[in-house]
């Protein structure tokens, strides 16, 4: 998989150079470009905002530095062909869009180009969305209901949420088999030794040696913990 992001602060996805992400590029796994939007700018200042039409506090970011910058990732306009193979999926952080859940970072773990805009101030232009929604896919996405100062956050987040789950990424693919929000439950509690610690001891049951037992129970605690902490994510009662 190749993924760009566009951002006024590149700097801040250094941190991909570290743990399974970092391998996974050293290993060519996952390809990444992280693109300065300030570098598709042409005055003095670099500008990439102004103030907003219609009044309003904050700025909003200029379309021009947008095009050339996403330009610069698909093509200039009308220089794809007609019956090219589809381009990359195109996403905008936004407190205003779909909700970001395990499902869309399985599926989106499957495409082979992901291009990701980092918004800033009180966000970006809408004729961008607009214009490139015209050239192929888009969407925008929500990390969840609290605002963030900026895409980037958002974007390292879904990052990671996608880039653990392309082959050959994590080690053990087992282990992505059982956490909370694959197969649409909560996971199970998990201990290590010592058995008895403070005062607190392993569930027996995990002692016992006894894996139907075991796995029953886990799958018990799943049921549990989902009905506690989110039972939106329980099936429908048939
Ligand atoms: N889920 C969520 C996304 C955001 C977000 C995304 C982009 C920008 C750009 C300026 N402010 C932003 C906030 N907040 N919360």
């Amino acid at each position: 998989m190749r993924i760009d992001i566009v951002t006024i602060f590149p700097e801040f996805f250094d941190v991909l150079d570290l743990s399974l992400l970092g391998k996974a590029r050293q290993s060519g796994l996952i390809e990444l470009g992280v693109h300065n939007l300030r570098d598709h700018t042409h005055d003095r200042h670099r500008t990439v905002d102004d103030t907003p039409y219609g009044g309003g506090a904050g700025m909003v970011m200029k379309p021009e530095p947008w095009g050339a910058a996403l330009d610069a990732i698909f093509g200039e306009p009308d220089s794809v062909e007609a019956d090219a193979a589809p381009g990359p999926i195109l996403i905008f952080p936004s407190p205003a869009g779909e909700q970001f859940t395990q499902a869309m970072a399985r599926e989106l773990s499957k495409q082979p180009h992901l291009v990701f805009a980092c918004g800033r101030y009180e966000g970006i232009d809408q004729r961008v969305v607009d214009h490139f929604q015209a050239r192929g896919e888009v969407r925008l996405v929500s990390l969840g209901d609290y605002v963030l100062n900026g895409g980037e956050v958002a974007v390292m987040a879904m990052i990671e949420a996608v880039g653990r789950l392309i082959p050959g990424v994590v080690g053990n693919p087992e282990s992505l088999v059982e956490e909370s929000h694959e197969g649409g439950l909560l996971e199970y509690p998990s201990y290590t030794k010592p058995a008895s610690w403070r005062g607190l001891d392993v569930p027996p049951v995990l002692l016992s040696g006894n894996h139907g037992a075991i796995s029953t129970w886990r799958h018990d605690q799943q049921l549990e913990r989902t009905r506690r902490v989110r039972p939106d994510l329980l099936p429908p009662a048939v």
